[in-house]
């Protein structure tokens, strides 16, 4: 485990360009999300490699029922906390409902405003009816992580938050989604709540590192919202959480566990997996 010690060489932030080559390299990348400075820290010290600024925010941290109601003033807000808080891991921000799907141009608006925050790659909901928008930030300087399988600003859409991809028409949506995506430009690319054998054959067939949340041991790595992980969330847990807070004393042993089960790959576990 990297922990920082006093007489270390400076630490500088992790970017795409470095989770690229983890990926290449076979070292897993451990992302969470994270709100607020003080986990930053406490993410930052256990060896998080890449912190998301997610629109989970709106049920974790606001109590909404959903990530709708979420604001790009909201996460701009959580951003520069985050950045306060941490030295090495890369910073993602969520692009929030309503907020990019418009026009390339409202993507590149809002998008702007994130980097400006502290942000150093954007993530938006979206496949092959993205690839438009992926494209166009990622020449003009954004780097982008796409989100595809469930995602959840589409839960009216889904009628629910489902597993996607299980019929032989999901699973070929989905993987032209996946590659649509990379041939679009992204940089990264996060696989949520799909068939553990359809995320594995995605990751294969990708050159781009894949994180996975309900998605399968073979991504690149993996990301879990950070409220789950400490077993602090409300209502029901989705299938693909582990409670890492589970037999140890403290939160930064917690984030430390998370760390060493995505790096020896013993997280997801098949029960973690669809
Ligand atoms: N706290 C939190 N954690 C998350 O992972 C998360 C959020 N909030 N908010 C935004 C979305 C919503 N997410 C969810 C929420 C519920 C399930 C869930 O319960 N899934 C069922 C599968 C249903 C089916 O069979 O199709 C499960 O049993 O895991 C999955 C993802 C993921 N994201
Ligand atoms: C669950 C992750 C991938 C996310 O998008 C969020 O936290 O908003
Ligand atoms: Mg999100």
């Amino acid at each position: 485990m990297s922990v920082h010690v006093p007489g270390d060489a400076p630490r500088r932030r992790l970017t795409h360009v470095d989770l690229a080559r983890m990926h290449s390299a076979g070292e897993k990348i451990a992302m969470l999300t994270c709100y607020d400075a003080s986990f930053a820290g406490l993410c930052d010290a256990a060896g998080v490699d890449a912190l998301l600024i997610g629109d989970s925010l709106g049920m974790v941290v606001q109590g909404h029922d959903s990530t709708l109601p979420v604001t790009v003033a909201d996460i701009v807000y959580h951003v520069g906390a985050v950045v306060r808080g941490s030295q090495r891991p890369l910073i993602i921000a969520d692009l929030p409902f309503a907020s990019f799907q418009e026009s390339p141009q409202q993507a590149f608006r809002n998008a702007a405003a994130l980097m400006v925050a502290g942000a150093q790659m954007v993530k938006i909901e979206g496949g092959v009816n993205m690839a438009e928008t992926t494209q166009f930030l990622s020449t003009r300087g954004i780097p982008v992580c796409a989100h595809i399988g469930l995602t959840p600003q589409s839960v009216h859409q889904f009628g629910g938050y489902r597993i996607q991809g299980r019929d032989a028409d999901g699973a070929a949506r989905f993987m032209a989604d996946a590659l649509a995506q990379q041939e679009a430009g992204a940089a990264l690319i996060v696989i949520e709540a799909v068939p553990a054998a359809l995320a594995s054959e995605a990751a294969r067939r990708l050159s781009i590192p894949s994180i996975g949340i309900g998605g399968s041991v073979d991504c690149s790595g993996q990301v879990l919202v950070l409220q789950d992980m400490l077993g602090i969330s409300a209502g029901r847990k989705a299938r693909f959480v582990r409670d890492f807070m589970a037999g140890q004393t403290s939160i930064a042993a917690a984030i430390a566990a998370y760390v060493a089960a995505v790096r020896d790959g013993s997280f997801p576990a098949p029960e973690h997996c669809y």
